[in-house]
């Protein structure tokens, strides 16, 4: 078996303030394979930048264990660093200067080939912005600029915290393009996010915690696919006569707007010749998938999550993206 890029295994971790002790990460098994992009998912407040933290040795664990690339962190986080690159925090540039003089300058410190300011622009799609002052970036050519540091030493591990916030969907698209373009070219890029929608159509595999804990993993298709049923939209124009014929022949039917929906993921091609042979034609014909977003839902109000105002967990399904029932295979 191919060595994981992240383990930890019953990692756990509380904070005690003055208001009591806080449970940020518990028993926690996270795991996250090497290649490709990984979405670590959470609402707020779930434990996404505390485990991060830990993985980097910027906050101690109370108990459990790290690995990263096999070895044991923060324990032998020295050894691994030159492989790890991530963003945490907002790094700090030069305002006055251009991107890639800040890049020169950021390589000369850590020693990373001068080349590679070059090539770490054209990875980030800043090439062309590339001698501009750093002030006049949009807050999205900022964040890539982030990206484009970590990018110096050749890093096969990212770790990006919540890249998009504050974007806007341009900026969001861009930073998403540059993390595909990673992981494609053969690293290992956790994001963390609350917005699934923003995972989802780049994650390969993802972990989804609540309250500290895992709540699933795997590949996105998978964690999708291994909660509920598929169903299919029907449109017909005799809705009533189209029901009581489906029902009969043991379909689960409800009634979806003007049209019907069948649940129990159904074969479409049966749905058509059973209504046709009785000269019921369909006029719409349309499975739907479930999305992570619905998934992510069900989860972290299963829970407990879900009724907690500003967890994220409730976050409004996006215009144009009914959630479960709106997206068309
Ligand atoms: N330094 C700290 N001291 C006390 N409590 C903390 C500290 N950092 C985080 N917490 C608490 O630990 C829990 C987990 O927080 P954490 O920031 O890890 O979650 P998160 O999933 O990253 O959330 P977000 O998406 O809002 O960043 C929260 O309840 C938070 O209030």
């Amino acid at each position: 078996m191919s060595v994981l890029a992240i383990e930890t295994a019953g990692l756990r971790k509380t904070y005690r303030g003055r208001r009591g002790r806080r449970v940020a990460v518990q028993e926690l098994d996270l795991r996250v394979p090497a290649g490709g992009v990984h979405g670590f998912l959470g609402p707020n407040g779930s434990g996404k930048t505390t485990t991060i933290r830990m993985l980097l040795g910027l906050v101690r664990a109370d108990a459990g264990t790290m690995r990263i690339f096999g070895e044991p962190v923060p324990e032998r986080l020295p050894d691994v660093v030159a492989r790890v690159g991530a963003i945490v925090e907002s790094p700090r540039f030069f305002p006055a200067f251009s991107g890639e003089k800040n890049l020169r300058l950021l390589a000369g410190a850590i020693g990373a080939p001068p080349a590679r300011v070059g090539q770490v622009l054209e990875q980030t799609g800043l090439a062309e912005r590339a001698r501009d002052r750093y002030r006049g970036y949009s807050l999205g050519m900022k964040q890539r600029l982030a990206i484009a540091a970590t990018l110096l030493k050749s890093p096969d591990l990212l770790i990006f915290d919540e890249p998009t916030n504050g974007l806007d969907p341009a900026g969001i698209r861009e930073i998403r393009e540059t993390m595909r373009r990673l992981g494609e070219a053969g690293a290992t890029v956790l994001v963390s996010s609350h917005i699934l929608a923003e995972v989802e159509q780049v994650a390969d595999t993802v972990s989804i915690i609540g309250h500290g804990r895992l709540l699933a993993e795997g590949p996105v298709a998978q964690v999708i696919g291994a909660r509920g049923d598929l169903s299919v939209r029907v449109g017909v124009a005799d809705v009533d006569a189209a029901e009581r014929l489906l029902t009969a022949k043991g379909l689960l039917v409800e009634r979806d707007g003007p049209g019907l929906r069948v649940r129990g993921t159904p074969d479409p091609a049966r749905i058509t010749y059973l209504l046709a042979r009785q000269g019921l034609y369909v006029h719409e014909l349309v499975p739907l998938r479930r999305d992570l977003e619905s998934v992510f839902l069900e989860l972290t109000a299963g829970a407990g999550l879900g009724e907690h105002p500003g967890s994220g967990a409730a976050q409004p399904v996006p215009a144009g993206r009914a959630g479960a029932a709106g997206e068309e295979s």
